[in-house]
């Protein structure tokens, strides 16, 4: 827990933020695989991943071979974005989130202690996250915010409450380098001693472009995710990256809810 962010005035910005959903778990990814969880997912993302650049219309084809699998909360070309989006205050969400913690309606179950903050890219929203971790460290919780290490945190949320699952994007998501390698962002969030590198593979070349961005960054802890949809899609994509990621000391995930659930949305 953090002292850090006990310590700063509650924020009071309580401006509305527009959350896609709001769903109890188990983190499916990463470090705290298959740990129960409360997670947000929030709208918007400053990036296009699996197109250059953002589609103007819903019959651009994708062109890269990572595809986004939550388009639905930026593209507004395939996706009515409005739908089943709510604009809540930070502490709205709070209080949401803690409903959907079953030890809430019943105190025999042990609460869960780890909220999972998405997107979309939620650090487009720091001050609603900022307000979440101050609630989190308030109730023994802890966060993991899963960016894609494009845009600096503020430094009131580095703290040891909270980790960041940073997975820059890399070639194979179709978008220009300049648009998702922000060398200040990614140095930002691994000298927090807080980032988990999660780097979404789906073809060999990614291999390459991670440990490149190993050497060039000096990241230290590094793990691989397969990129899918589907349990095949997921189970093909680890076995292409395992022996790579033991040889390079790399860990591996795999997608827990993509395995129980598919690509079936708010598991
Ligand atoms: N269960 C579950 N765990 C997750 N961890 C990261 C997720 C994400 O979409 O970023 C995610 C997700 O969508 N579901
Ligand atoms: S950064 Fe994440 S949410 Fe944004 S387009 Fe890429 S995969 Fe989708
Ligand atoms: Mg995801």
């Amino acid at each position: 827990m953090s002292a850090d962010l006990l310590s700063i005035a509650d924020p009071t910005e309580q401006r509305p933020v527009p959350i896609a959903e709001l769903f109890y778990s188990f983190q499916g990814e990463g470090v705290n695989l298959g740990r129960r969880a409360l997670l947000v997912r929030f709208l918007g993302c400053n990036l296009t991943c699996g197109y250059r650049q953002a589609p103007a219309t819903g019959d651009i084809p994708a062109q890269g071979t990572m595809l986004c699998d939550t388009e639905y909360t930026w593209n507004s070309a395939k996706h009515d974005l409005s739908d089943g989006v709510r604009h809540l205050t930070p502490q709205g969400v709070w209080d949401e989130l803690i409903n959907l913690d079953p030890a809430t309606a019943t105190p025999s179950i042990a609460p869960v202690d780890l909220i999972v903050v998405t997107g979309g890219e939620p650090l487009l929203h720091q001050d609603a996250i900022l307000h979440l971790a101050r609630q989190a460290a308030l109730t023994g919780r802890h966060i993991e915010i899963e960016t894609n290490a494009t845009i600096k945190p503020n430094p009131k949320l580095l703290s040891p409450g909270v980790a960041f699952n940073a997975g820059p994007k890399l070639a194979s998501s179709a978008v220009p380098r300049k648009k998702r390698i922000k060398p200040d962002a990614i140095r930002a969030i691994e000298a927090s001693g807080q980032a988990r590198w999660k780097f979404v593979v789906s073809t060999l070349e990614d291999l390459t472009e991670i440990a490149e961005l190993q050497a060039e960054f000096g990241l230290t802890e590094i793990w691989l995710s397969p990129e899918g949809t589907t349990p095949t899609r997921v189970l093909e994509r680890m076995r292409m990256a395992a022996s790579f990621a033991l040889a390079h000391g790399w860990n591996l995930t795999t997608r827990e809810h993509v395995l129980i659930w598919g690509g079936q949305r708010a598991k």
